[in-house]
């Protein structure tokens, strides 16, 4: 297992960043990077943390779903790294739901996000998927995805 890395505070401008896109994934580097990404989501709890977290500034995160205090039926899901991610439609119903952030502990917060979202990533392996996610996962992914545009759960906050 990789080492996990230390988590970009808020205030720290590294997460405020506009997210480059990745044009090769199968370096190296960026696949160190992603089992990094794994283990400090796995060591800090999270249902899913986004490169810019780790001052990596790469349209790159990771969703790690699983049942939790809040949302208990959320699927369990193996954590899979979703490169260069879009949102290619969405619901008009919106809900809003609480949300945590590894980069601003101790805070939660009632954010509005879309209820369903077809998306569009490459994994790994460089296979790309179209998917629609739902719920817990549909925020997760909402909420990793504006990490890559510098955008925190707080900025969302009704
Ligand atoms: O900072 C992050 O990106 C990890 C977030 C992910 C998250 C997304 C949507 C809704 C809640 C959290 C969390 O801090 S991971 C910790 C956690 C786990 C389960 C439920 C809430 C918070
Ligand atoms: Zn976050």
């Amino acid at each position: 297992m990789a080492e996990s890395l230390q988590i970009t505070q808020l205030g720290n401008p590294a997460l405020r960043q506009q997210a480059q896109f990745v044009d090769n994934i199968q370096d190296k580097r960026l696949q160190q990077l992603i089992d990094a990404l794994i283990a400090t989501a796995v060591a800090s709890n999270g249902v899913g943390i986004a490169a810019p977290q780790v001052s990596q500034s790469f349209r790159l995160f990771i969703v790690a779903s699983r049942p939790n205090l809040r949302y208990p039926n959320a699927p369990q899901m193996e954590p899979t790294a979703m490169i260069n991610p879009q949102i290619i439609a969405h619901s008009t119903e919106i809900v809003k739901g609480w949300e945590g952030c590894l980069s601003v502990p101790g805070i939660r917060g009632l954010v509005p996000r879309y209820q369903t979202i077809e998306v569009e990533y490459t994994s790994r392996n460089s296979k790309v998927h179209r998917q629609v996610f739902t719920d817990f996962v549909a925020r997760i992914f909402q909420h990793e995805y504006d990490h890559l545009d510098g955008i925190v759960f707080l900025d969302r906050v009704e």
